[in-house]
């Protein structure tokens, strides 16, 4: 059985297909990664700009200074200021060259067109000077950065509306099972709600991508080999679930074998998620996760979302991972690697109860999972733990 640190490092190293490159508007680009460096258009701020809401001066030598106009937001006309003398002006307005400092007006008495401060100016203050953010020509983001709200307004501010990104990969779903049934219909005995499908769909639409229609296989060999290969000759990465373990009517392994797909790795030395496969076929990922939905969930978020960063070209492939102290004590048997669900809390992070992967309850509850090296058999609160955060 394989180490989840090398399962890994196979996920992050094995892939060398030529991305897609293609243009998209800005309002477009959430969640695509860049393919080239932006480079900003203009100096931002353009010119120098209030920040706050008072009188931009000339500093004089006394407190007293005389008002000679207004400026607002958007104005286009400058005042020539002597030393001594004031514009009204507003937050985001232009600071005539010929002013070197803002007052706020909380701290400004007026009377007719003039103003008293019992404040000492300092030169610069409430100005913010041109190009304070980026300069024009300066690199805004690098290539690879996977485009999130605040880059898609840093890029819009310096003037850039196109961007080149890779395209994302297409995505199949196949959940497996004879026991399976629609969510919405009657559960006659022995069947169980089909979850796994709406989860991994709503995980790829969380992350921007293209969502499939989930596909359902019954635990047949013929159907199996059917579905699974048309999908894996239609699509980038294929996701399965259920069916990958020993049991007799377990098809897919047979089935991805008798397709000719290439084993990277099958068992993984973790719980849950410990008949993990991974595989390929050209240029074609596959994915079985285990049926089980807190095992498959596990795995999806520790090999597969790694693996679509990768195919989409993001420079950051992994989830966040803090070093945290544990809240619990944790005793355990197990010899395996083990990722628990956490809750991270102000001062540490608390390992839930309900870790069976046969669970979603505790899943829902956590934001982090805990990753414990195989043979970890205690851990005492306060002890150092690996904590992987979870994106939601
Ligand atoms: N003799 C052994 N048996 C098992 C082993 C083993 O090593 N030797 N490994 C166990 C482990 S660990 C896991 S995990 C499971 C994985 O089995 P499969 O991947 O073959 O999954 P299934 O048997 O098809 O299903 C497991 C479980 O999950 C439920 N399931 C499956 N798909 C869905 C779905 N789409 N929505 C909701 N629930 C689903 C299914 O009904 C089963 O209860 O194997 C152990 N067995
Ligand atoms: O790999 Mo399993 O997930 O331990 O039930």
């Amino acid at each position: 059985m394989i180490k989840v640190e090398e399962a890994r490092k196979l996920i992050l190293t094995c892939d060398d297909r030529v991305r897609h490159v293609m243009e998209v508007s800005l309002e477009d680009a959430l969640g695509y990664s860049l393919a080239e460096d932006i480079i900003s258009l203009i100096d931002m701020p353009p010119f120098r700009q209030s920040s706050m809401d008072g009188y931009a001066i000339n500093i004089g030598d006394s407190s007293n200074y005389k008002v000679i106009g207004e400026i607002k937001a958007g104005d286009n006309h400058d005042f020539h200021l002597t030393s001594g003398e004031a514009v009204r002006i507003y937050t985001g307005a232009p600071v005539p060259d010929t002013s070197n400092a803002v007052l706020i007006q909380e701290k400004i008495e007026v009377e007719d067109d003039q103003i008293f401060t019992e404040e000492t100016p300092d030169s610069g203050m409430n100005i913010r000077p041109i190009g304070e953010q980026i300069r024009k020509d300066e690199l805004a983001l690098k290539a690879g950065v996977r485009i999130n709200s605040a880059h898609i307004g840093f890029i819009s501010s310096v003037g850039v509306n196109k961007v080149k990104v890779y395209s994302k990969p297409s995505i199949a779903i196949v959940v497996t099972g004879n026991e399976l049934v629609t969510n919405g219909l009657v559960l006659p005995y022995g069947k169980v709600y089909e979850s796994n499908g709406p989860m991994l769909r709503s995980m790829l639409a969380s992350e921007q991508y293209n969502v499939p229609e989930v596909i359902r296989v019954e635990d047949n060999y013929e159907s199996t080999i059917y579905t699974l290969g048309t999908t894996i000759s239609d699509n980038d990465v294929v996701i399965i679930t259920g069916g990958i373990s020993v049991g007799k009517y377990d098809f897919v392994g047979r089935a991805l074998k008798n397709l000719n797909v290439q084993e990277i790795f099958y068992k993984v030395n973790q719980k849950p998620g410990k008949p993990l496969f991974y595989g390929k076929k050209g240029n074609t990922s596959i994915f079985a996760l285990p049926g089980n939905p807190a095992a498959a969930l596990t795995c999806f978020y520790i090999y597969v979302y790694p693996l679509l960063k990768t195919l989409e070209g993001a420079s950051k492939k992994e989830l966040n991972s803090l070093n945290l102290s544990s809240l619990s004590n944790y005793n355990s048997k197990e010899t395996r690697a083990q990722f628990l669900k956490a809750v991270i809390q102000e001062d540490g992070v608390q390992i839930l109860g309900g870790q069976s992967s046969a669970m979603l309850s505790a899943f829902g509850e956590a934001n982090a999972l805990i990753f414990l090296p195989e043979n970890t058999f205690n851990i005492t609160k306060g002890d150092k733990v690996k904590t992987i955060l979870l994106p939601w």
